[in-house]
């Protein structure tokens, strides 16, 4: 493995989801691994996204529990929402996993240059230190970030990234976009007592899931008390003397919010990186452009993770970055990822999970189509006197019964679709759920009780 006429077999740029397994791997396959990091270990799952979120998703959620525990017999005296203590204890474990990440690469062996790294030449790599180092073969694992759209006064709004640190909590909050990110925080400040308006550009939330599914999250959200304008777009954002912002949105008055929140999608992060001198080439969104082993144009220059802007999730930036070390440093065959039938979730209140083609793409795709639903009011829903229904659609190729997708809306969707998604993958069909015992009393038992 040792190639002398390098500082190193692999060089890495950016220490997130895809490029901490990629080194490590790569590490323990034998290379002589770098990896530069410009701003903390981990990347944007455990500093900023997934894990932090998914905590402010655990705390805001109490509000619901506290709420409908007293119908269960429970009193619960002077209960106070602090945000501070949140967000510390939030940073605080931010700070252990950036810590745990940060031994992970040491313990393999892996050089860490806490600093920012470009090409510049074709196997040469400079720090911003202004050290130079060559390697046999680079890796760009550096991530997205927020896109901040173009309006006047833009610098006064956050994006994902300042909301783990504010140092209180808007009263009001409108947030901008109708995805991921722009649905989690609206759930996260909504159950916090925010008032959350979301504005969307188009007339969609999250166009990728199923209609049925999308709606019912709609109707929930509104019933909660979050706002929704759609088809409209933002001109300005203006400071206020007395705290805050005058925001103008295309069809309103200008109204005033504690804060503003862009989550309008994410734009890969190419820029600077001297990709254009050592002839990458990148997509219409900046993208690192790659082939199934995440191989770029050019033999010996890797990219995995949200700068190809392929699925913007950690555990497909995960095995992007194992397949690649897999392939370039290991003694197997070439590991190429898959990437159809990849399971996600969105960490709405109530969360949105689904695998596979939605019931629109898939009348659009086969020759017919069978569509199983069950409609139900959890029974914590029902005791707690909640009015909220939970939603769950398969659906079936009508040809062979096979399921080609798996919809829901519903408390603990995302943990109860990981064990569906497999049998999705494995192109199971319905009469294999239906063979399957129900475990009662579940909510996960609607799955094999689909008619
Ligand atoms: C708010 C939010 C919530 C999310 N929630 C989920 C979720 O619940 N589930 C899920 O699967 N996905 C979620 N995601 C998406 C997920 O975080 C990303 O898909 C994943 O982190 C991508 O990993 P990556 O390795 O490609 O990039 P990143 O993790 O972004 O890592 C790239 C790293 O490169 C560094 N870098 C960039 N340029 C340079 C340079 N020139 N030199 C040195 N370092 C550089 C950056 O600082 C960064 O640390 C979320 C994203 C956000 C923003
Ligand atoms: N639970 C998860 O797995 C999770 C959570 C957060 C983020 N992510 C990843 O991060 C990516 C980025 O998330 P995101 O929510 O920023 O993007 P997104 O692509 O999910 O949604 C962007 C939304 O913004 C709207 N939009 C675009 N421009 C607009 C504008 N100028 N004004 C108002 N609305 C506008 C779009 O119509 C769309 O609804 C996601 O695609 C996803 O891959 C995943």
């Amino acid at each position: 493995m040792a190639d002398d006429q390098y500082d190193y077999d692999l060089f890495t740029i950016g220490a997130g989801s895809g490029g901490v397994r990629a080194s490590r791997v790569a590490a323990a396959h034998g290379a002589r691994v770098a990896i530069a990091e410009e701003h903390r270990v981990g990347g944007t799952c455990v500093i900023r996204g997934c894990v932090p979120k998914k905590m402010l998703v655990y705390g805001a959620h109490f509000a619901e529990d506290l709420e409908d525990c007293k119908r269960f017999g429970w009193e619960v005296e002077g209960k106070r929402f602090d945000w501070r203590t949140l967000r510390d204890n939030v940073l605080d474990d931010v700070d252990r996993l950036n810590a745990a990440y940060t031994d992970t690469l040491e313990s393999h062996d892996v050089t860490i240059f806490h600093e920012r790294a470009e090409l510049t030449g074709a196997h040469e790599i400079t720090l911003a230190g202004g050290r130079t180092v060559t390697a046999r073969t680079i890796l760009i694992a550096t991530g997205a970030r927020p896109r901040m759209p173009v309006c006047e006064g833009v610098e006064h709004a956050i994006s994902s990234n300042e909301a783990f640190h504010l140092d209180e909590l808007p009263k009001k909050i409108i947030i901008a976009g109708g995805g991921y990110i722009a649905n989690e925080f609206a759930g996260i400040f909504n159950e916090f007592g925010c008032e959350v308006h979301i504005v969307n550009r188009g007339s969609t939330l999250l166009r990728h899931y199923d209609e049925g599914v999308r709606d019912r999250l709609l109707q929930i959200s509104i019933m909660k008390g979050i706002q929704f304008r759609f088809n409209t777009t933002f001109e300005y954002i203006k400071p206020c003397d007395e705290g805050g912002y005058f925001v103008k949105l295309s069809d309103c008055e200008e109204e005033r919010a504690d804060c503003v929140m862009f989550a309008v999608g994410r734009i890969p992060n190419t820029e600077g990186l001297g990709l254009d001198r050592a002839g990458v080439e990148l997509g219409a969104n900046g993208e690192v452009m790659v082939d199934r082993f995440s191989k770029t144009n050019v033999d010996h220059i890797y990219a995995v993770g949200d700068v190809t802007d392929r699925v913007q999730l950690t555990p497909v930036a995960i095995r992007e970055g194992q397949a690649f070390a897999d392939t370039v440093f290991g003694n197997g065959d070439p590991v190429a990822v898959d990437h159809a039938c990849v399971p996600s979730a969105v960490f709405s209140h109530p969360p949105i999970a689904a695998v596979g083609m939605t019931e629109g793409e898939a009348k659009n795709t086969l020759g017919s189509v069978k569509v199983y639903q069950s409609d139900f009011r959890p029974m914590k829903n029902v005791l707690a006197g909640r009015d909220e229904r939970s939603l769950m659609k398969m659906i079936c190729d009508g040809e062979n019964d096979r399921i080609v997708g798996i919809h829901m809306i519903a408390p603990d969707a995302p943990e109860m679709m990981q064990a569906a998604a497999i049998a999705v993958k494995a192109g199971l069909t319905k009469a294999d759920f239906d063979a399957t015992v129900a475990i009662h009393p579940t909510m996960a038992e609607e799955l094999v009780l689909m008619r």
